[in-house]
């Protein structure tokens, strides 16, 4: 029998992460050529590795450590692929997918709390409300993991039972950004704890929320990113896209779709990894719902000289009309997971020339993508990107295209 017949071996990965055997059993844990025993156990194939980090099946940041990198750049692209057949589409070129390395992640969302006996600080546990008590994190940026330890120590002094804290890590250009949620200090003992922390852990800010927005506590100097040589303030609970190297590789597609055109609007651009990445040569309009990230990257494009138009705009609820898009060459959107569906509307009765959309969630791109393609725009190429190593989670640039006569 051969394996793709035989219903005891897994055959890929589904979009939640568990293997599918050739009859639709679902395995959780398993790698396409692994196979069900007699007995219902699993027998490791070629593609099933040695999971790294000892946290693995536990901890809810990684459920995809046990694949090889083969089987992982596999379940990438056909996450994208599915969405997109699933709307009877697919794309003129699909580019090999980008996947982000180990250890390069810029941001984390912990959990933090007193647990029985004991106080854990780390991501939530793997389809639970547990805490995992993080002793290593092979996704992590090593500046953050490093804070991991006196962080622990400094929360478990100040909580309080059944209380949990939420604890945001961002890696700035100064060093590491906290903001711990859910607390208040309580006494100026417990501020001069505060800044005797973030001091001692050279933190490039410290934040504390506890529930009426976030409050400084240090930022010795204002806390920046830095997009193609341009410097933005970063205001607290901005999106930063999760990796350098994934980053490099949204941009370099965009890019390509995008070309040297003249006119060019970023919609939903946040603090600009998009808009500044395009050359001094070209025109940005920039429209953002945030009303501190379009701040950011005004005051940031104002200083760089460079011609950037920003708008602060809900483009959900208000989105480009066809009259103001059609001034543009080119269109890119990089909207969240929910996708843009009424932006694309109007943009699939345009007549913007070039599209560029990147997206964190194939199933509402490929909606989207349907949207443009029955309006006439070609879905020319598609690059996968992995930013989310070992998740489920997939991210994707892709070109459509509209001739005039279309
Ligand atoms: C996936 S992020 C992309 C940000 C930016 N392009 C980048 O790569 O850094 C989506 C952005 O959409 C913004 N956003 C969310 N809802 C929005 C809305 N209704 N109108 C405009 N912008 C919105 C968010 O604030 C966020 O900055």
């Amino acid at each position: 029998m051969s394996t793709e017949t035989d219903p005891n071996v897994i055959l890929r990965v589904a979009a939640k992460g568990d293997g599918v055997t050739a009859d639709g059993r679902h395995v959780a844990f398993s790698a396409p050529l692994d196979r069900l025993s007699e007995e219902g156990g699993l027998i490791k194939g070629p593609h099933h590795v040695d999971p790294p980090c000892q946290h693995f099946k536990e901890c809810g940041g990684c459920s995809l450590q046990h694949l090889d990198h083969e089987s992982y750049v596999q379940f990438v692209v056909d996450r994208v692929v599915y969405a997109l057949e699933g709307q009877g589409l697919s794309a003129g070129t699909l580019y090999p997918p980008q996947i982000s390395k180990p250890k390069s992640r810029i941001r984390a969302s912990l959990r933090a709390a007193m647990m029985g006996k004991s106080f854990k600080l780390g991501f939530s546990g793997a389809g639970s409300h547990r805490i995992v008590d993080l002793k290593q994190c092979e996704i992590m940026r090593p500046e953050l993991f490093a804070v991991i330890g006196p962080l622990r120590d400094f929360l478990k002094s100040v909580a309080r039972r059944k209380h949990d804290m939420n604890v945001e890590m961002t890696l700035a250009d100064q060093g590491v950004d906290l903001c711990i949620k859910n607390y208040e200090p309580d006494s100026l003992k417990q501020r001069e704890a505060l800044a005797a922390f973030a001091s001692s852990n050279a933190l490039a800010r410290l934040s504390v929320d506890n529930g009426f927005g976030p409050e400084t506590q240090w930022e010795p100097e204002p806390v920046t990113v830095t997009f193609n040589g341009i410097s933005v303030a970063l205001p607290h609970n901005s999106f930063l896209q999760p990796t350098g190297d994934g980053k490099a590789a949204l941009v370099a597609a965009m890019l390509e779709t995008v070309g040297d055109t003249k006119l060019v609007a970023d919609l939903f651009a946040g603090l600009g990894t998009f808009t500044f990445a395009l050359g001094d040569n070209q025109k940005v309009y920039a429209a953002e719902g945030s009303r501190d990230a379009i701040g950011a990257l005004k005051m940031a494009a104002n200083l760089a000289g460079r011609q950037i138009f920003t708008e602060h705009r809900d483009l959900f609820r208000r989105p480009l009309s066809p009259e103001e898009l059609n001034r543009f060459g080119a269109v890119i959107l990089d909207p969240p997971r929910a996708g843009a569906r009424d932006q694309v509307a109007q943009i699939a009765q345009s007549e913007v020339p070039k599209v560029c959309y990147i997206s964190c969630n194939p199933a509402s791109f490929a909606r989207d993508a349907k949207q443009l393609c029955d309006a006439g725009y070609k879905l020319d190429a598609l690059w996968p990107v992995g930013q989310f190593l070992w998740s489920t989670h997939v991210e994707l640039v892709s070109s459509f295209t509209k001739t005039s006569a279309g």
